[in-house]
């Protein structure tokens, strides 16, 4: 089952482009990538599937329903952690959170508790005196607190030490587990690639691509670096399959992807000193798209 089904989902701000004929579906249990440079669209989609703006054209679905139409009983199943967090600053951070879990129709205290211990957040400070991060560990059990069946976050770690972003993502894994479907929304590469099942990957207001992490990554390419006995000629390498070539005397590195065979062939006629070959990180494939695509 589709969890998030989008079809040619289209924006405008008045003349300016927001996002076009954006098409993708998330489905049941995965946790799904949406990466693209600030700008490229990631916030006017996610506002749409909370139906906090509305489509220009096209349509989406959210557990099968239309969210214009049905977007407030949809809001109550998802948890949606949004890219700024803004607090009244004179609450105390569990009496925010009660307020939040007011709107469910179910006791959240214990949760409230569980959250907060993981998260190292102390509920008994006002908003106020919270620092950047912590104030988004708030938003975090905030859009937690309730158990959602879909999970939304829209550049979740900003703010957040490496310790904490690690408690967060397997917190995030602990939901996926018990069901929670989750949309990641990054501009950062590699915390999609620890998390994410697929990806799409959005540019200018569309997508350029939908592909399986693990696809992406090991899409037979594969990053080589060759040290050689001599000068290396600058056409050697210079075959289809072979990008972000760089040649620097007695040194090359490409990316590479195809038939791995051809390259070992070319590989053959020159003396090397020294050779790495392993997968290159999302990064280097994704700027290969950009740059490739621009
Ligand atoms: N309220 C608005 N009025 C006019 N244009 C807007 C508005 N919100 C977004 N846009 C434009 O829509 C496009 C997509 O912006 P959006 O915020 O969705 O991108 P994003 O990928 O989420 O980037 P960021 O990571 O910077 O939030 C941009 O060109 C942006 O300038």
């Amino acid at each position: 089952m589709n969890v998030i089904e989008t079809n040619n989902l289209t924006k405008s701000y008045g003349k300016s482009r927001g996002i076009v004929d954006i098409s993708f579906s998330v489905k049941e249990g995965e946790i799904f990538g949406f990466i693209g440079p600030n700008g490229s669209g990631k916030s006017t989609t996610i506002r749409i599937l909370l139906s906090l703006i509305y489509p220009t054209s096209g349509s989406a679905n959210i557990f099968g329903k239309d969210v214009v139409a049905y977007g407030s009983e949809i809001k109550k199943e998802i948890g949606y952690l949004p890219s700024e967090v803004f607090y009244y600053a004179n609450m105390k951070v569990i009496e925010l959170l009660k307020y939040s879990a007011s709107f469910y129709k179910k006791d959240c205290s214990k949760r409230i508790n569980y959250l907060a211990e993981i998260m190292h957040l102390d509920l008994n400070k006002k908003i106020d005196d919270l620092s950047f991060g912590n104030k988004k560990k708030v938003g975090i059990v905030q859009g937690l607190l309730h158990e959602p069946k879909l999970i939304i976050l829209d550049e979740p770690t900003s703010g957040l030490d490496p310790l904490m972003q690690q408690k967060f993502f397997d917190l995030l894994k602990e939901e996926n587990k018990k069901g929670a479907t989750i949309l990641f929304s990054s501009h950062i590469l590699s915390e999609v690639q620890k998390l994410c099942d697929r990806v799409a990957i959005i540019k200018e207001g569309k997508i350029i691509k939908l592909e399986n992490i693990s696809a992406l990554k090991e899409n037979n390419y594969k990053r080589f670096r060759i040290e050689t006995l001599s000068k290396i000629d600058k056409n050697h390498f210079n075959i289809m399959g072979v990008n972000k070539l760089e040649i620097k005397e007695n040194r090359v590195k490409f990316i590479f992807k195809g038939n791995i065979n051809i390259i070992i062939k070319k590989i053959s006629f020159i003396e090397i000193s020294n050779i790495w070959i392993d997968e290159p990180d999302l990064e280097e494939i994704f700027m290969h798209h950009y740059s490739k695509e621009a």
